[in-house]
């Protein structure tokens, strides 16, 4: 098919029904990139409005138990929702792996990855996805991804892709001890002593993670890798390659701060469950992701997630401090099928928890 001037209900059907994602299109090297992907101006990243001096916090996770590194991790989750960490005791072989498995999975033929395709995968907890939503969004996002919900070990051998399921889950299993050090500083700045069984089960009892995969983009300055959003998770772990291209919105601002990618650093964010929890002490902010010309760029978000049957609100011992209860009670998974359903849109998916 002549790709390059086909009409954009043959260019969705290429891409997302027969799987050839964007990075089928990026491999067709165009020389302008089609409509389907062009975002309107205010879905771009304004780089007018990005702070080039600006970094987000680097913490060195190796004391943190000092009170002065708590302190530091507490202070970027109300002023910044996002920190990067280092010496976090995360193996670096682990790390490679992971980023060399997502390549690989992405090195597939399409043949191979559309056996992942939400109509045809074996298991509704692994999905090969293209954009956001592509049956509502206006412009696509020039992003592919590989979305895994863990539920067991067995599960995910049996139905994961076997290029990347070892690496996944070795990847899973080691993040756990970084995952529950930042929680427990976290909870503790809340005024909750203990990351016990109970707040475990309800601050992480659901995990996910995606392979993103952000192809090399004929005209980037148009499009958007992932268009800005804030996360639901609880918290998020973020791996990603030393290219480049996500940029966090400064809180109480309308400016960008650019994520500089650290070697061997993971990136912690707040998410929205965090922020309802914390009655927004503790921010989930806005993110997104340009497109790139010149390298193709992988990033692994793990969402740490309450459960989908856990009804998530203002926790008592924070609410107990102050008079303005922000956010009602509401069913997690309910809020995670709104998410999933519309475009993403900024930070407007906690509306739907707003009292
Ligand atoms: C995609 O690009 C992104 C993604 C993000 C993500 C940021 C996050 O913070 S993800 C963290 C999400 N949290 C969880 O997954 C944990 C809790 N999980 C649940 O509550 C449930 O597992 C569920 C996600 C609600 C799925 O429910 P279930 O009943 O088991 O499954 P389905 O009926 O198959 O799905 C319901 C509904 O969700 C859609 N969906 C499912 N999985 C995905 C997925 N991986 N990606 C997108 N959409 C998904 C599914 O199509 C269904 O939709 P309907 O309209 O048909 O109801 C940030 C930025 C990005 O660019
Ligand atoms: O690719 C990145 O750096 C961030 C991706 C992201 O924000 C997400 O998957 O939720
Ligand atoms: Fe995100």
């Amino acid at each position: 098919m002549a790709l390059s001037h086909c009409a954009t209900g043959e260019l969705k059907q290429f891409v997302v029904d027969e799987g050839h994602g964007v990075k089928g299109v990026s491999e067709l090297k165009l020389k302008t990139l089609p409509e389907l992907f062009i975002q309107p101006v205010e879905r771009r990243l304004d780089v007018s409005k990005v702070l080039p001096n600006e970094l987000i916090p680097v913490i060195d996770l190796s004391n943190y138990e000092d009170p002065e590194v708590m302190k530091s991790i507490c202070y970027a989750a109300e002023k910044w929702g996002f920190f990067q960490i280092v010496n976090h005791g995360l193996p670096l072989d682990i790390i490679d792996a992971i980023k060399d498995a997502t390549h690989k999975f992405f090195g597939l033929s399409t043949k191979e990855k559309k056996k992942y395709l939400s109509q045809n995968t074996p298991s509704k907890n692994v999905r090969f996805l293209t954009s956001f939503n592509p049956d509502v969004d206006k412009a696509y996002e020039w992003k592919d991804h590989l979305s895994c919900f863990y539920v067991s070990d067995e599960e995910a051998l049996q139905y994961w892709p076997t290029i990347c399921k070892y690496q996944v889950l070795e990847y899973l299993k080691s993040s756990e001890s970084v995952i529950k050090k930042v929680l427990e500083v976290l909870i503790k700045g809340l005024g909750i002593q203990e990351l016990d069984e109970t707040n475990q089960l309800f601050l992480m009892g659901s995990k996910r993670i995606n392979l993103n995969y952000y192809p090399v983009c004929p005209n980037p300055e148009l499009s958007i890798g992932a268009s800005g959003h804030s996360d639901v998770s609880t918290l998020t772990v973020l791996l990603q390659d030393q290219i480049g291209g996500l940029y966090v919105k400064k809180l109480d601002s309308d400016k960008w701060v650019h994520v500089t990618p650290v070697k061997d650093s993971l990136t912690i964010n707040i998410g929205d469950a965090l922020q309802i929890m914390s009655n927004g002490r503790y921010k989930s902010v806005e993110h997104k992701v340009v497109a790139n010309g010149h390298d193709n760029r992988i990033s692994v978000p793990i969402f740490v997630n309450p459960r989908p049957s856990d009804v998530i609100g203002p926790l008592p011992e924070v609410i107990n401090s102050v008079d303005n209860i922000l956010y009602k009670h509401v069913l997690y998974s309910d809020y995670v099928k709104h998410f999933f359903r519309k475009s993403t849109n900024g930070k407007d998916t906690i509306d739907f928890a707003k009292k």
